[in-house]
């Protein structure tokens, strides 16, 4: 029987595929082997031993303490993509917002009082005061072409605007997606000065933090529409701020409330909504569900953030999955425990991602507890499985 863990409420469309005689699903199971995440803050999160997996259904992974579960040989999975449509659609909604003031327009209506009669006055008199600019002809500067940001460049194409993308390591796949009229940017300043909407789809790591500041700031177009649809601290507020006060930026999107962005006539704040429609909730918990469920039961991964893709067709008579440090020689070590203990290796597969390891093989015989302990205790042996 597996304990899963669920953190936040996950699609029951995903935990379904659980089944019930092998697994047992609550919000509070104890020594769980495998936990199920969305935005919960699983940093300084009390871990236990037997812990194997992580699930992260969605795409950020800035919640989830990735190096500490590394060092305990813990394999985290995210979703990618699987939210990446109803995010690029929220996105076209706040270039909108924004270049056609609608929150304030909207406010304003809510504020209006009389008789339907004196409304329309007053709806006639003040609309002035909202009319916007549209999307055609204008230039879309998009930071990160992952799953999200492609999928916004060429929604944007289709929309009749210019477009413009910057990211130093946009992966062959998401090249081949983007439309070919997507120019790339140099660098990210050539994306800041030609634009005149800037939206952000990287992650949250030290090198994205503040991405706009008060320095950038000084290098984008007059009357620039900003969104913020990827992390709280990508973009830092307080330059947001001063640009809004001082007519440099002509209205803010995002999806990260705080006190001082809230009221703002300016700002369109939305609450972490990017990724809540029913089609990306179900998408993100089937995805790591199905993950979690093959690592747990057959070894495999896929779509992890700290370990390789490894998928072994099971061919031997028993498996075993070892992670590990990416260290010299592991392969050595482990391979000769096996053999003093008479086991013969039918089938391998072993790769590497930055500074961590992962082996699955399938062996001619039954590997007994004593050798699994022998493999265990190699230094820089993480996590051994007999499956
Ligand atoms: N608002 C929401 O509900 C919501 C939903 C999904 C994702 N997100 C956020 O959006 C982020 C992006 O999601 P995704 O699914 O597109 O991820 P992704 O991993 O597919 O794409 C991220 C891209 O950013 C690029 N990148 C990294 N550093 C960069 C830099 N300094 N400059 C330019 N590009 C850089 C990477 O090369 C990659 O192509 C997530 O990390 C998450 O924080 C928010
Ligand atoms: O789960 C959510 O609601 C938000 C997910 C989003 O922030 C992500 O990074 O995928």
């Amino acid at each position: 029987m597996y304990n899963i863990q669920t953190l936040n409420a996950i699609s029951s469309k995903g935990l379904n595929r659980f089944p019930a005689d092998h697994y047992a699903v609550s919000d509070n199971a104890a020594a769980a082997d495998a936990m199920l995440l969305r935005s919960f803050k699983l940093h300084d999160y009390p871990f236990t031993d037997n812990l194997l997996a992580v699930g992260r259904a969605g795409s950020g992974t800035n919640n989830v303490p990735v190096q500490a579960l590394s060092e305990r040989g813990v394999v985290v999975f995210n979703a990618p993509g699987a939210n990446a449509n109803a995010v690029k659609e929220l996105v076209i909604a706040g270039m909108l917002m924004g270049c056609r003031n609608i929150g304030p327009a909207m406010d304003f209506v809510r504020g209006l009082q009389g008789t339907d009669a004196e409304m329309s006055v007053a709806v006639e008199a003040g609309k002035k005061h909202f009319g916007g600019f549209e999307l055609p002809g204008r230039t879309l500067g998009v930071i990160g072409l992952g799953a999200i940001g492609v999928k916004i460049a060429n929604a944007a194409r289709h929309l009749g605007m210019n477009v413009i993308g910057y990211d130093p390591t946009i992966t062959i796949e998401r090249a081949w997606q983007l439309d070919s009229d997507v120019e790339a940017a140099p660098n990210l300043d050539t994306l800041l000065a030609q634009s005149d909407f800037i939206t952000f789809h990287v992650p949250l790591i030290e090198s994205t933090r503040h991405l706009i500041n008060a320095d950038s700031l000084k290098n984008l177009k007059d009357g620039v529409v900003l969104l913020n649809f990827a992390r709280n601290g990508i973009l830092d507020d307080s330059a947001v701020l001063a640009g809004l006060e001082s007519g440099k930026v002509y209205a803010y999107v995002c999806d990260f409330p705080s006190n001082a962005l809230r009221t703002n006539p300016r700002v369109m704040t939305l609450p972490h909504l990017g990724a809540s429609t029913r089609e990306a909730e179900e998408n993100c918990a089937i995805m790591v569900v199905d993950q979690v469920r093959d690592y747990l039961e057959n070894g495999n991964i896929c779509n992890s953030v700290n370990l390789p893709n490894v998928k072994l067709r099971r061919t031997g008579l028993a498996r075993i999955a070892l992670v590990n440090q990416n260290n010299p020689d592991m392969l050595g070590k482990i391979s000769h425990i096996l053999g003093q203990a008479g086991v013969n290796i039918a089938h391998m597969m072993n790769d590497s991602k930055g500074n961590m390891a992962y082996t699955l093989m399938d062996v001619d015989s039954v590997v007994n507890e004593n050798t699994r302990v022998a493999l265990a205790a190699i230094p820089g042996v993480l996590k051994v499985r007999l499956l």
